[in-house]
Parts: structure tokens; sequence; C-alpha cells
């Protein structure tokens, strides 16, 4: 299977990285610094699922070089997002379906609109992994997991193809039909946690010994349960106490990826998560004074 990745970073390095492992022939479409990097230091994962170095690495900046693909991995931060779409197109033009692993949601609309309802697969991903100052792919969680499936019928084949792929490789698959509640389910728990790690500073440890803290937790999911109703998604009447649950199964330090860049000092998806439940709201009529609170504290250090 040929595949691109778009965004050789902590998630599309470590996600293209398993599936060339597994047989599949992978080109990472890179920007010239990041090429210039994976150049002189070479492309290794160091995983607690086992490490890994690519001997032989296709890298392209220019995706008019890329002959074809069945399948194109977007694993860009969501403020990224709009500079690759005339890649994207090109890749699209030569019959790829994209499969983003992005946060968030808007980013399916931006997709949909600009490359037709067939082109987007639906996809998420469960991982920590972050670059050291090497580049090197570092991972840290037990989840590597890929959640995906078509969400239009004609996407069916690519995606069987996919799962095959991926079933192969040193990594978790979860192939479904229903991917759309799968990508809400994310989406309202990464909006919470994010949410609540960055705007306190605090790892989930810290947060679920204040009841008063993890009552604002809790809120956020109830805010983001009401808001997947409001588009037709039931993320189930359990859905915020399994949110809260989940904190109580997280090791003591874990964190959000927003939280891990606010710590960087690098600029932060805040647009993407509670920025964009914002404006989802609005279109349906829908308050979230919660997530608004959240977004209002994080913003001022979006860009840092
Ligand atoms: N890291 C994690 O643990 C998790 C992350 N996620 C989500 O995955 C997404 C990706 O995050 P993550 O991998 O951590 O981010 P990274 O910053 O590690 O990687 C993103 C990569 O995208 C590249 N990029 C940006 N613009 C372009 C472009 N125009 N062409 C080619 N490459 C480009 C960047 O390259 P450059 O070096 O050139 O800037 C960078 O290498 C985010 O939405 C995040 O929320 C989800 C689950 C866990
Ligand atoms: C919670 C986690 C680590 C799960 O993949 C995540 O998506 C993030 O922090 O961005």
């Amino acid at each position: 299977m040929n595949i691109t990745v778009i965004g050789a970073g902590a998630v599309g390095g470590y996600f293209g990285a398993r599936l060339q492992e597994a047989g599949a022939k992978v080109t990472f479409l890179v920007r010239e610094k990041r090429k210039k990097q994976i150049e002189e230091n070479g492309f290794k994962v160091m995983s607690v699922k086992g490490d890994t170095i690519l001997h032989h690495v296709s890298l392209e900046s220019d995706a008019s070089n890329i002959s074809s693909s069945d399948l194109v991995i977007v694993a860009v931060k969501g403020y990224h997002l709009d500079g690759v779409l005339l890649q994207l197109e090109q890749l699209v033009s030569k019959g790829a379906k994209i499969l983003p692993l992005l946060n968030g949601m808007e980013h399916y609309e931006i997709l949909q609109q600009k490359f037709g309802r067939s082109a987007v697969v639906g996809g998420l991903c469960f991982i920590i992994t972050t670059l050291d100052e090497n580049g090197y792919i570092i991972h840290t969680s037990n989840q590597h997991d890929i959640v995906f499936g078509p969400l239009e019928k004609e996407q069916k084949e690519v995606c069987d193809k996919a799962n095959t792929l991926m079933e192969k490789a040193n990594m978790n698959v979860t192939y479904t039909e229903d991917i759309l509640k799968q990508i809400w389910n994310k989406y309202a728990f990464i909006t919470a946690y994010s949410g609540v790690t960055t705007a306190t500073r605090l790892e989930i440890g810290a947060i679920r010994e204040v009841p008063e803290t993890l009552a604002l937790y809790r809120e956020t999911a109830e805010e983001m349960q009401k808001l997947a109703a409001a588009y037709g998604i039931d993320l189930g009447s359990k859905f915020s106490e399994d949110t809260v649950e989940k904190a109580f199964h997280l090791p003591e330090n874990a964190t959000s990826s927003m939280h891990q860049d606010f710590r960087k000092g690098l600029p932060l998806e805040v647009e993407s998560l509670q920025g964009g439940a914002l404006r989802l709201a609005k279109e349906k009529g829908v308050d979230l004074p919660v997530v608004r609170t959240l977004y209002r504290l994080i913003k001022p250090y979006e860009k840092q």
C-alpha cells in the first residue's frame, strides 16, 4: 500500500514508521527544515513498544513529485492545516483518500468542503509522542492506537486495505463503521482534558485530587456531550461519568499534548479544540459557558 504522511512530527512520524515497518511504501511529505534534520540525524523512534530505525526514508517536499498514494495521513497541528491544502489537492487529484489524525472537529468540514466528502476518511489517534532535540520520535504511552473507518460507502475498499496493513503493524487499530461517533467522543474528551490541564497547568493526578477542579473537567465533558447531541451524536448517558473515571485510570503525571506544548512554549491548538467547539455551538444555538471560560483562559497563550 502506498501511503503519504504529511507532517513527519510526533504522530505522523510514529505511525508512518510503524506502517513502513509493516511493509507499506511510505513517503513523508515534509518542509525543508525537517527534511534536513532527518537527512542529517536519521529517522529513529524510541518507544515503550519497541524502538525502530528507518534505514531508508522517502522524503519529499513537493507533492507533485509523488506519483500516487492510496492514503494520505494528515498529522499536522490544526493551525497548519491551511498550509497543507495545496499539497493535499495534488495527492487527491491523483486518487488518494485522506486520513486525518488531528485532534479537533472542524478540519473535517474544511477537508470535505475542499475535496468532497468521498475523499475524507474518518480517523483519530490515542498516543503520547513528542520529538526530541534530534528530531527523534519519543513514544511514552502504552497506547499507540488509530481508530478509523469510512465516512462514505465508497471508502470501504481503501479502508479495508489500510486495516489489513495496520493489523500487521506494531500499533493498535480499531476499524469501525461508526467512526463519526468515535471522532466526537475523542473531540469531547480532548477538549475537556486539554482545556482543564492547560488552563490549570496541572497534570491529571493533581486535578483529580481537587473535587472543585474535577467538577470543571466533568462540566466541560457535559457541555461537549450537549454539543455532540446538537449534531445528532449521542455519546451515551455515561459519557461524562466515564470521562471522569478515565481521569482516575491515567498515570498521575499524565497530561494533554496541549499542556505539554504550553510547557515547551509552543503554539497551542486552542482554536481547533475549545475555539472550534464555540463556533460549532454558535451554529446550533448551544451555549457552552465552561468551554468558553477555558477558551478565554488559554487564548492569551495561543502563540506564546
Ligand atoms: N503528540 C501527541 O501525543 C498527540 C497529538 N495529537 C494530535 O496530532 C496532531 C499532530 O500533532 P503532533 O504530531 O504532536 O505535532 P508535531 O508538531 O510533532 O508534528 C506536526 C508536524 O507537521 C509538520 N508540518 C506543518 N506544516 C507542514 C507542511 N506545510 N508540510 C509538511 N509538514 C508540515 C511540522 O513540521 P515542521 O517541522 O516543518 O514544522 C511537524 O513536523 C495534532 O492535531 C495533535 O493535537 C493527537 C494525539 C496525541
Ligand atoms: C490525550 C491524548 C494524549 C490521547 O492521545 C491526546 O490526544 C492529547 O493529549 O492530545
